[in-house]
């Protein structure tokens, strides 16, 4: 089943207010993702790994990701496209207070592509269902850079530029190898198979009585 974008922020809510926090929601998006990366990939262990972090929640996710790559021995680092004062969501910020306690992750801020390695592996945690309007900087040079970069990529939910809702691209676009979206696929990802590359929904625990009155 294909569900709204709409219906996906209100189900998120209806979960958050039962309980099932969306941190939770998060924590179990993240560990999904990284899950269906590390069973395609097969061993992770001292694989460069670059993480491109939006403002927002999607950006939240790829830093969930980027504390269980650690863990798997990856070698990560993550570009959050902003000032961390900027992040724009409890949870958000909650998951990169983490990180800072982190030594085996690196963290660079302020969204530059100017990178002293290449990337075995880049995960586009940019934008997801909150995308609205033409991509503005820093997000528009990640996006390029992404592009531009030779090796596996990974989209957390939606490639960034793709609107999970219509289908339908902004001015610029990722192009990945994979795409994990979260609950339940929303109606405009799967037109574009072209952009996703192998395409899965992974549910992340919200209870299904969240849905009563949505779906
Ligand atoms: N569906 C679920 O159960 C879960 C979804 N999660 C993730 O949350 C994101 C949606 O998060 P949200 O904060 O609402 O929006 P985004 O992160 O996609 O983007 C908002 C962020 O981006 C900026 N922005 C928007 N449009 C543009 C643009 N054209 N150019 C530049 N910047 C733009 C905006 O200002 C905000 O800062 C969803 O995709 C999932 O990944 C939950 O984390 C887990 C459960
Ligand atoms: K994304």
């Amino acid at each position: 089943m294909e569900i709204t974008v709409d219906q996906m922020y209100n189900i998120e809510n209806k979960g958050h207010d039962m309980g099932f926090l969306k941190k939770f929601m998060m924590e179990n998006a993240g560990a999904a993702a990284v899950k269906r990366l590390v069973e395609k990939l097969g061993n992770v262990d001292s694989k460069n790994i670059l993480i491109f972090v939006g403002m927002g929640n999607n950006g939240g996710d790829g830093l969930v990701m980027a504390r269980h790559l650690a863990g798997y021995g990856a070698k990560v680092t993550v570009m959050l496209l902003g000032n961390p004062e900027n992040i724009k969501t409890e949870e958000s910020n909650w998951n990169w207070s983490i990180l800072e306690k982190m030594p085996s992750v690196k963290l660079m801020t302020g969204g530059s592509t100017d990178f002293d390695f290449k990337p075995d592996v880049i995960i586009d945690g940019i934008l997801g269902t909150g995308i609205s309007g033409e991509i503005r900087e820093p997000y528009a040079s990640a996006i390029n850079y992404i592009n531009k970069t030779d090796c596996y990529k990974f989209a957390v939910d939606v490639p960034s530029g793709l609107d999970p809702q219509t289908g339908e691209t902004a001015n610029i676009f990722t192009k990945c190898d994979m795409t994990v979206t979260f609950h339940k696929m929303k109606q405009g990802i799967p037109k574009r198979k072209d952009l996703t590359g192998e395409l899965f929904a992974e549910k992340i625990g919200i209870p299904p009585e969240a849905e009563e009155g949505i779906l």
